[in-house]
């Protein structure tokens, strides 16, 4: 006899709550997404079945492909990985998986994460690839944050970041990048890109796959998957992660943002499905001009301007000027002196590119 059940005979009262799922087993969680009562067993179950539904009806991948999937030692890729892997001999995706890393050089946060990932390489059997910024740009993030401090370092982390993903994936030759970006990420970037009048990137950041055009195509299969049911699977799987948060990001916007959902989420949880449906179903005026895209003339990565942002803030650093390539275009290579700027094509767009911290691209 179950603790639940002895009380409540005891008690003479009704009996325990079943599991409203399988109607069997006692309910240990309220799913915070639909606020229904169920049993663990259940919450495995839908947890990783809806992840294969995303993964099924936005046809993520082929057979035999090669996926990285950008690995932090944090509890979405952590879950990523793992959940992945799973659906993977499930399913018989046929696909090759990797996990990739990107040490920015954060001594005492992405040294002690990192550990975690040579942990999870052998846990799952997925081989494991590391990249630096130190190797790919020639500065750590200890080293940027000593020279700019704290106020932009996101700015230099997230593009760095995106760039050396795409060249982790091209030296794995893998065909798809995937990201732990779950619901609330997205959700909370909608409101940002909203917030900032940044026409060009809501209309991509609620994508399941972006960069098609680009090097290699990123999907995000934890799209539809609330942050909150990531953690308790994490904690009921009793997966190996790293939760301690990045000691240089303050990100105080992004951080209102992100407080002010978890507001909405506590007085309805749908809210961050729907919001991520409203920026879906925005549209782009077709008089909006929408920056072209070519490549960088220094490093050839992807470009709408004649030197990638990663080439600005790296020649910043690099000359001893770090605030550059800083938010909105100002002087410099890609800079118009103000609001505006030349593209390759030589019409003048709105700045689209640059933002205070944190990455509003996925
Ligand atoms: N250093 C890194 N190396 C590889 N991938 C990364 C790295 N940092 C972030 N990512 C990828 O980008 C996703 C979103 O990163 P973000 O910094 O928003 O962290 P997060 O939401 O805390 O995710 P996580 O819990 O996985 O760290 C991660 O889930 C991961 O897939």
């Amino acid at each position: 006899m179950e603790k639940g059940e002895a009380k409540s005979k005891k008690a003479g009262g009704p009996p325990p709550r079943l599991c409203c799922i399988c109607n069997e087993r006692r309910p240990v969680l309220k799913r915070p997404k639909t606020l229904q009562q169920i049993c663990r067993e259940c919450f495995y179950e839908v947890f990783e079945e809806e992840i294969h539904q995303a993964i099924v009806e936005n046809r993520l991948f082929k057979s035999g492909e090669r996926v990285a999937i950008g690995a932090s030692g944090g509890k979405d890729s952590t879950v990523l990985a793992y959940v992945l892997s799973e659906l993977n001999r499930r399913h018989s995706y046929g696909l090759d998986l990797f996990l990739l890393s990107i040490d920015e050089g954060i001594t005492g946060y992405r040294d002690d994460s990192l550990e975690t990932v040579k942990r999870n390489e052998l846990q799952y059997g997925l081989p494991l690839q590391i990249l630096s910024y130190k190797d790919l740009y020639g500065w750590t993030m200890d080293d940027i944050v000593k020279m700019i401090g704290l106020k932009n370092n996101c700015t230099f982390c997230g593009v760095f970041r995106r760039q050396a993903l795409d060249r982790g994936a091209a030296l794995l030759k893998v065909d798809k990048l995937v990201t732990g970006h779950n619901a609330d990420d997205i959700a909370e970037t909608v409101l940002l890109n909203i917030l900032r009048g940044d026409i060009a990137r809501l209309s991509r950041c609620t994508s399941i796959t972006t960069g098609e055009d680009g090097p290699i195509p990123r999907c995000k299969p934890f799209k539809y998957t609330y942050e909150k049911e990531i953690v308790m699977y994490a904690y009921f799987k009793k997966l190996d992660y790293f939760s301690t948060e990045c000691i240089y990001s303050p990100n105080a916007y992004r951080g209102f943002a992100r407080e002010f959902i978890k507001d909405l989420e506590r007085l309805r949880p749908r809210a961050i499905l729907d919001i991520i449906k409203s920026g879906e179903d925005f549209r782009i005026a077709t008089t909006t001009k929408m920056p072209e895209q070519g490549t960088c003339e220094r490093c050839g990565y992807i470009s709408s301007q004649k030197w990638c942002k990663a080439c600005v803030l790296l020649d910043g650093l690099n000359r001893g000027l770090p605030k550059m390539g800083i938010g909105r275009a100002r002087g410099g290579v890609n800079g118009g002196g103000d609001h505006k700027k030349e593209t390759k094509a030589g019409s003048t767009v709105k700045s689209l590119e640059s933002k205070q911290c944190g990455s509003l691209d996925f």
